[in-house]
């Protein structure tokens, strides 16, 4: 990697129209890059784009270009941050950033980046790529990429329940408050009650990480996804001890808990005289998954409640538009409110704090960027959308999807 430390960072290193705008959301789990590129840059075209990194995409086959370019979504393992300096060095991204405009003749480029590491890590991309990471609050970025999708894009938002996916019509004049729970490595709850006006109310440290922290150690599973596909095939009650496993089968009416109601997460393993080796993977990648979803519902609910909230978005990469997940959450919720609540999901879930950062560089005096906020959702036929963010999204994988837009 060292010789990345030898790359240019010289704004005139390539013509200004080739430069693509670039965020950073360095989490504890996974590196969210937000990327903007221009249709009339020289852009490498998608299919390159797309063997460079698996989650990179674009909707080159059904969609035109309307104005400006589109948003490119890219995430990496944190622990793999050499893999994402790489990729960055090899899209020229890092030219990407802003020159400090209080000294105009300094060459020193900035990225606007969020999440802990860009702290942790600052020093390393200056090193390898020779760019300073200008730091953007975590919550804030969350909140405006929140507030963004939700406003701005067409069908952003979801409901799931009974395997059941509905699209939510969100009236952007009618947004507020709700409660945002970005599921990350950790959990944040943050009440939202305009743009930039929001507080982070809660917060747990049972989470992504620690679902897939615990499932390795578990089940030996090599990457999140395959201990996600397992859950699929498992069967929890294995291993969770049900109220009918402490009362004989039987309801206990009297407090509303059914049979079948998990009394205590993997409380069978307390009695059943077996070793990890005598559970099989699957059910334990099922219980855990939703040991930690039903936790993160009902606190959610919780929170929604101290609040008088009645919309819960759920967001962060633990989600992966996972029906199960999504399932579990969407039941813990309506169960806890005794359906006054509501829980939603954003196809762009994990997206959120680098979408953030990068409106961020709306606050940068750059010629010729200004990233607009649109008072309302195009839908997807609209062909023209004057001087502002655009969005078509017409994809099904939310990794798979870039936005149409002109900053
Ligand atoms: N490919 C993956 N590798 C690791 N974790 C993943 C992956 N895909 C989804 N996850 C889940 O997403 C969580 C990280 O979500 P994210 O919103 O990116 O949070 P963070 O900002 O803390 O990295 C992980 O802890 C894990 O539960
Ligand atoms: C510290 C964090 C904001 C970092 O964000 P992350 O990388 O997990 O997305 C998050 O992990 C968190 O909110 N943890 C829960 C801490 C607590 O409230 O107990």
């Amino acid at each position: 990697m060292d010789h990345l430390a030898h790359v240019s960072n010289q704004p005139n290193s390539q013509p200004q129209s080739q430069i693509s705008h670039l965020a950073l959301d360095i989490g504890g789990s996974l590196i969210k890059l937000v990327y903007f590129c221009r249709y009339d840059d020289n852009c490498r075209d998608d299919d390159e784009l797309r063997s460079q990194n698996e989650s990179l995409g674009s909707e080159s086959d059904n969609s035109r270009p309307v104005l400006g370019g589109k948003l490119h979504f890219a995430k990496f393992e944190t622990s793999k941050i050499n893999d994402c300096l790489e990729f960055i060095h090899s899209m020229k991204l890092h030219l990407g950033g802003f020159h400090d405009c209080t000294a105009p003749s300094s060459d020193k480029i900035f990225i606007k980046a969020t999440g802990g590491g860009a702290y942790k890590f600052a020093d390393l991309f200056k090193e390898k790529l020779g760019v300073s990471l200008d730091k953007e609050d975590e919550m804030e970025c969350l909140v405006t990429g929140a507030n963004f999708l939700l406003k701005a894009v067409h069908q952003e938002a979801f409901t799931y329940l009974d395997g059941q996916k509905e699209f939510a019509q969100i009236d952007p004049n009618d947004l507020y408050p709700y409660l945002l729970v970005n599921i990350g490595s950790g959990v944040s709850m943050i009440k939202v009650d305009g743009d930039g006006k929001f507080e982070r109310v809660s917060g747990t440290s049972l989470g992504g990480g620690t679902f897939w922290g615990l499932g390795r150690l578990l089940t030996k599973c090599k990457n999140f996804d395959e201990l996600l596909e397992l859950s699929h095939q498992g069967n929890n009650r294995v291993i969770d001890m049900l109220v009918g496993d402490i009362y004989g089968g039987t309801d206990y009416a009297k407090i509303g808990l059914s049979a079948t109601t998990i009394a205590s997460s993997f409380g069978k393993a307390i009695s059943d005289n077996k070793g990890l080796v005598d559970y099989k993977p699957e059910d334990i990648s099922r219980s855990l998954l939703r040991m930690i979803s039903n936790n993160i519902g009902q606190i959610s609910y919780l929170n929604a409640l101290r609040f008088g909230l009645k919309r819960i978005f759920f967001a962060g990469f633990f989600i992966r538009g996972h029906a199960y997940t999504m399932d579990t959450i969407s039941v813990a919720v309506n169960f806890w409110s005794k359906g006054e609540a509501e829980a939603m999901f954003l196809r762009h879930e994990g997206f959120l704090g680098a979408l953030g950062a990068f409106m961020s560089y709306e606050k940068q005096c750059l010629d010729g960027l200004t990233v607009n906020k649109i008072p309302q959702r195009f839908p997807i036929s609209v062909s023209s959308a004057g001087n502002k963010i655009y969005c078509s999204m017409n994809g099904k994988s939310n990794d798979n999807e870039s936005i149409e837009c002109t900053v």
